[in-house]
């Protein structure tokens, strides 16, 4: 076959501009549509004095115990994703006196994420589509997503997300307390610079793959000082200079190779950090790869890290689970939804979850007892 033949129909095309020019861009591109500038969105829902203290108070002691100076434990609990902002409240309302119960063991945060990253293709999450029609009303997904967020701090619960698109975090990051870089990310250069000049702590998941390296090579290039292409808050695209992020932390998720949550794996990414200069604890991820994605074996994972953290584990800084109101999954689509039940990754259901806390809570009493981070 000639390379010619290979060619498709509109990449040899060219177009003529008004003017009468050839033009070789844009052949593939059926809209361009600009945003509204991340002031408007900001100043339609602006933070308020108590939902700012909450979200600087929950990035310090986020920091602190993945530094290994508090010894409470991280958790990031909450739905896969969002797609139903009432479903969303309801289950911040219920985890919301959980946080306050287990104030003394626990950090939680709510997973709030609005931006999915997928494999190959399927709903990408609230922001890109919130009518989960295809329909791709962007701009009420951005208001949406703003809105869900500082409800969700309204009830005193903090919140953590992924970050994905490089640009939404103008529109997002002052309400969030924790960030992560997914799986199918740690490598990328826009990603490891976007968490440059981020203000929140970060984890780092290791690569879909199982390497832990390149989680760890992402919080060294995110420490780091950046200049990289963004936004302002008018939206004008920049040069942006970073001083750097200092608070960044890899996820242990699992890999195609299997679970990477047991104490072996575990000691193996703690000495990969140390020997990168970045000695620090970890959060497991009791989900995805490490559960094979069945919520029934997330909880198991919980459980054995609990098991492991009342047995005196240092190295365990915070856990996340998957969960939502109602146990497993269902396929996104517009109607016929059970109310409060994941449409992304199968989620381990309310009252099990409550319970998990509880075990968790325990299990940091059991670590001071046997002398704690000391
Ligand atoms: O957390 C959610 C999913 O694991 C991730 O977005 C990938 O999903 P997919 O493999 O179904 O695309
Ligand atoms: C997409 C997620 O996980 P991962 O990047 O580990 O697949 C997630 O936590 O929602």
């Amino acid at each position: 076959m000639s390379p010619s033949s290979t060619t498709s129909a509109t990449t040899a095309a060219r177009t003529s501009t008004a003017s009468g020019t050839a033009s070789t861009s844009n052949l593939r591109v059926r809209a361009l549509e600009p945003l509204e500038p991340p002031r408007d969105v900001v100043a339609a829902r602006p933070l308020s004095e108590a939902a700012a203290d909450l979200v600087a108070r929950s990035r310090q002691a986020a920091a602190a115990i993945m530094a290994g100076h508090d010894d409470r434990l991280l958790v990031l609990v909450g739905p896969c994703s969002i797609h139903d902002p009432s479903a969303a409240l309801d289950y911040a309302h219920r985890l919301a006196p959980l946080r306050e119960a287990y104030a003394d063991q626990l950090e939680i945060v709510m997973r709030v994420y609005f931006e999915k990253p997928r494999t190959t293709i399927g709903w990408k999450g609230l922001i890109n589509d919130p009518g989960m029609d295809e329909s791709y009303d962007v701009h009420r997904g951005l208001r949406l997503a703003r809105s869900v967020l500082l409800d969700v701090l309204a009830t005193g619960l903090p919140a953590g997300t992924e970050l994905l698109e490089p640009t939404s975090p103008q529109y997002l990051a002052d309400a969030v307390s924790w960030g992560a870089i997914g799986a199918r990310t740690p490598e990328s250069q826009v990603h490891r610079q976007l968490v440059s000049g981020l203000s929140m702590p970060v984890g780092f998941k290791n690569a879909t793959d199982g390497s832990v390296q390149a989680a760890v090579d992402g919080c060294r290039a995110s420490a780091a000082e950046q200049t990289f292409f963004g936004i302002d808050d008018e939206g004008r695209a920049c040069a942006v200079s970073t001083s750097g992020n200092p608070d960044c932390h890899v996820i242990l998720r699992g890999g195609h190779a299997g679970p990477n949550y047991g104490a072996d794996s575990r000691r193996a990414a703690l000495d990969l950090l140390a020997s990168a200069g970045m000695p620090g604890r970890l959060v497991l991820d009791a989900s995805h790869g490490n559960s094979g994605k069945d919520h029934v074996r997330q909880a198991a994972v919980v459980r054995e890290l609990a098991h492991d953290i009342a047995a005196g584990d240092r190295g365990i800084g915070g856990v996340m689970l998957e969960s939502f109101l109602v146990p497993g999954k269902q396929a996104p689509a517009p109607e016929d939804l059970t109310y409060g039940q994941s449409v992304t990754d199968a989620c381990i259901g309310w009252d099990v979850t409550a319970g998990l806390l509880g075990e968790l809570a325990s299990a940091v009493n059991a670590r001071r007892e046997k002398g704690g981070l000391a």
